[in-house]
């Protein structure tokens, strides 16, 4: 059984946290010392971003590695089709490997800045079901995490195609689903159902960003293309020159949010994090239904 498997059977409440590579010096501390914040509410893995076009891969397998040893959690590294050819996808999961990375967030990945569409390399893949596939048959004991999305992928015409595009992710080996991150339940409980009627029967966990600034999770769900609720929008529209008022909106949405996926019976969270920690925090202070991860008394 692969390790995101395990972690999915044995533990009744699987809580995520995603990162990305840090730019600079100050942001790599900035990064450790929030991801030492997290550690007491025990989560059952960090996963680190791939970076544009996989500028960041050596950074992405060092700090997997580095997360494993510092705080002996098991690490996802993200891994995109963008920019490289089969030939190159295979090697770089050989590095990974050799680093000791277990799991994977199998995408395809943005087009690079600039770029109109997603375009493949020559001899390279064109969907994420082609990279599981890949990662299944060169690595078969990996774990493989897969991106879903409540309100459909914005390339997709429909969420019936999209459906079944993340069928053939499933279908190519997938153990989990990770959905994009949303702010409307219905939306991710809806998804939910079609999964389950398409025959999709693994893990399906919500993707939840807490917001922190308003600018930048308009900045970040407009890159994403995930909609934005427009009373949200305008309660945070009333405090924008207030950083402060701001964050205590985004927690208390974020809390009751979180609430109502637990009571929807959730088997996880994965908390867009990236790279701060105190908006987790409050938030899993303030979760307290049964299975739910807490940090110890
Ligand atoms: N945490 C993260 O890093 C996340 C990143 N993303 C990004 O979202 C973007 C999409 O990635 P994925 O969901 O992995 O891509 P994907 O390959 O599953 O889907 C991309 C688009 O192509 C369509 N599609 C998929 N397979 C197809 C097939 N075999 N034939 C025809 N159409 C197909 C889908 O419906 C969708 O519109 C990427 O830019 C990814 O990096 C999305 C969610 C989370
Ligand atoms: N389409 C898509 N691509 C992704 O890369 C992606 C998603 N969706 N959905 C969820 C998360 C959000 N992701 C992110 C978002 C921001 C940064 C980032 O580097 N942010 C920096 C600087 C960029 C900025 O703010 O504009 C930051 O300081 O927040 C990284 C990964 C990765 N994920």
């Amino acid at each position: 059984m692969t390790v995101l498997r395990q972690i999915l059977e044995n533990k009744p409440f699987c809580l995520s946290i995603e990162i990305f590579p840090p730019k600079s010096a100050d942001a790599d501390s900035a990064l450790w010392e929030n991801l030492e914040r997290l550690m007491p509410y025990g989560p059952s893995f960090v996963s680190c971003t791939y970076g544009a076009g996989g500028s960041t891969r050596n950074r992405t397998v060092e700090l997997c590695r580095e997360i494993r040893t510092r705080f002996n959690v098991p690490a996802t590294a993200h891994f995109t089709c963008v920019g490289s050819t089969i030939p190159e996808l295979t090697d770089w999961l050989d590095v990974a490997a050799e680093a000791g990375i277990q799991n994977f967030m199998a995408l395809r990945g943005d087009p690079p800045r600039g770029q109109e569409g997603f375009k493949p390399v020559d001899g390279g893949l064109s969907y994420a079901n082609e990279l599981v596939g890949l990662i299944r048959k060169t690595k078969p004991q990996s774990g493989i995490g897969v991106a879903g999305y409540p309100e459909k992928h914005p390339e997709a015409p429909d969420h019936d195609v999209d459906l079944s595009n993340l069928k053939r992710k499933v279908d190519a080996g997938a153990d989990a689903v990770f959905t994009q991150l949303f702010f409307d339940n219905a939306s991710f409980l809806r998804f939910r159902d079609r999964c389950r009627a398409a025959g999709i029967t693994i893990p399906i966990i919500p993707g939840i960003m807490p917001i922190t600034e308003f600018a930048r999770i308009k900045r970040i769900t407009q890159m994403c293309g995930a909609a934005f609720p427009e009373a949200l929008a305008a309660r945070l529209e009333a405090v924008q020159d207030d950083l402060d008022a701001q964050f205590k909106i985004g927690v208390e949405f974020a809390i009751e949010q979180c609430r109502e996926l637990c009571r929807e019976g959730a088997q996880g969270i994965h908390f867009y994090a990236l790279n701060r920690s105190s908006a987790c925090e409050q938030i899993l202070d303030a979760l307290d239904q049964p299975g739910a991860a807490r940090k110890p008394a």
